[in-house]
Parts: structure tokens; sequence; C-alpha cells
């Protein structure tokens, strides 16, 4: 579990990127932070692992302060994937997944037959490992970075913006691989998106950030679609939402979460 305790954090220059966010993000769920540009979701995410330290509040992982853990071990346990992968250009696919395991001194042989076992998992073919990242398509490449990300089998996997440079059929398939992934692997993901849809499709919890690094509301889908906890929520929710957005609809008396074609997604608990 992933624990936000009154967490601000304000840059030398004076900008507040994070104002005094509280927020659980369950184990083994997906939290997804939406919000529009500078609302501080890149630095919510970037302080569960030290990349930047808060400058007031604690950041806790089962319950213990990751200011208490030195950072390069912490980023060491935790999945990092970044918006156009971050591949290293000049190594190979196969040892830009093991970089991490061979920091940490898993044996060469080992670190790259756990690489060639991760690109099954991520849905590529091995013949793929010897190749250079700029050998490979968009998609590939951010694959391998969820390769990469799950190398040192994380229970925590950050993921910001990771599908944000894909066109929208690639981006619906890897949305839909790492549904198929989480379904089995269960880790606690923390997912950074600009996207309504993306936010409502792959969070179990989905918080919504707005300008000034603030937390407007943090619940499940179908809560924020039934009760936006404000105006801004209602906009952002209403707005930022294309035709395949999931709206609600009466059936029977309950309210239900249906897609663009009627279909319904699930139910509201009561
Ligand atoms: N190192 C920094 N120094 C000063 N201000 C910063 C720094 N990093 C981020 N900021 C500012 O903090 C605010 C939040 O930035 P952040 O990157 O967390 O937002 P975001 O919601 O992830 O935005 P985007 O969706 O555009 O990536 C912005 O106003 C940004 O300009």
């Amino acid at each position: 579990m992933i624990e936000f305790r009154g967490v601000t954090k304000q840059f030398p220059d004076g900008t507040v990127a994070v104002a005094g966010v509280d927020i659980v993000m369950p184990p083994h769920k997906t939290t997804v932070l939406v919000g529009s540009s500078g609302s501080g979701k890149t630095t919510l995410l970037r302080m569960i692992n030290r990349m930047v330290d808060p400058t007031s509040g604690q950041v806790l992982i089962d319950g213990a302060d990751v200011a208490t853990v030195d950072p390069v071990r912490l980023r060491r346990g935790i999945g990092y994937v970044m918006q156009n992968s971050g591949l290293l250009p000049h190594r190979k696919v196969v040892d830009n997944i093991a970089t991490v395991p061979l920091l940490r001194g898993t044996s060469k042989a080992e670190a790259r037959a756990h690489a060639l076992e991760l690109l099954d998992t991520v849905g590529l073919d091995r013949s793929l490992a010897d190749r250079y990242p700029s050998q490979l398509s968009g998609g590939q490449q951010q694959r391998v970075g969820v390769a990469r990300g799950l190398a040192v089998d994380p229970n925590i996997l950050l993921m910001d913006e990771p599908f944000g440079a894909v066109d929208p059929i690639v981006r619906a398939e890897l949305q839909q691989e790492l549904l198929r992934l989480q379904g089995e692997l269960g880790k606690t993901v923390v997912f950074v998106t600009h996207d309504i849809d993306e936010a409502f499709l792959l969070g179990d919890q989905v918080v919504i950030m707005q300008q000034g690094g603030k937390i407007s509301q943090a619940a499940s889908p179908t809560e924020i679609l039934a009760n936006p906890a404000d105006d801004f929520v209602a906009d952002f929710v209403g707005a930022n939402r294309g035709k395949r957005a999931l709206h609600l609809a009466q059936v029977d008396g309950r309210s239900v979460v249906v897609d663009a074609d009627g279909r319904p997604a699930g139910i509201l608990a009561q």
C-alpha cells in the first residue's frame, strides 16, 4: 500500500506542484492520476520512488516512510515506465530489459533468460531481443519499456503517460495488454494520464487532480460518474470525454455504467 500524508511539494522557484495531498493507493490495484497539464501528476508519482522529495508530509510504502530508504535501493525495487519508453538507444532490447537486474548482481545468463521471458509476458516475439530500440515500432518500444519496468519483479509499477506517444489503435492494444497483465500479476500500479477515458478504463481508483496540485476526487470510475465531487470534476469528466466514453444510464431503477454503444460496463454499488 502506498500512502500520502499531507504531502506538499514546492519547487525552489516557488511553484507549488502538489498541495497537501492525502491519498491511499491500495495494493494490487491500479490507481490512475488524471488531470490537465501542470496539475502535479508527475510530481506526485515521482515522490513514490524519491525522484522528487516532498517539502512537507510523508510518503509511506507499506507503512515505511520512503524518506528513510536509500533512493537508489528504493528505485531498484519499483518499476518505472515512462512516455517514449526511455530505452537506451545503444543497447539491445534484451540488455535494456536486463539493466537493473544486472546492477543488482543477477548473473548475465539469468538476467538474459528472465528478459526473454518478459518479452513473452508483454506479448513480444523473442526474435526482437537482439534488435536495437530504433528497430522497433513505437508500440513495441513501449512494451519493452513495460518489460523493463517488470524486470526487478517489483510490487509497485509506476507508469507516467506510458501510452501517450503512440497512435490510438496501438494505444488501445497496449491498454488491453496492461489490463491482461494486471489480471495476471496484480501489481500496485500508479498510472498517469491526461485522458479520462484511459483513466476510467484502467483505474480501480481514479484520482482527479486540478491546478495547484490538489486532489478534487479519488474514487472508482462509477462513483465519479455518479457523484462528481464538484463542478470541476463534472466538467472534467464531461469535457474531456470523447464518443467512446463511459456514461451513466438508469436501467430498472439502477444506475448502470454503459459504454458509448450502450453496453453495460458496470453496475454502481449502492
Ligand atoms: N523542477 C521543477 N521546478 C519548478 N517547477 C516545476 C518543476 N517540475 C515541475 N514543476 C511545475 O510543477 C507543476 C506540476 O508539474 P507536473 O509535471 O507534476 O504536472 P503534470 O500534471 O504531470 O503535467 P503534465 O501532464 O504536463 O506532465 C507545473 O506547474 C510545473 O511547471
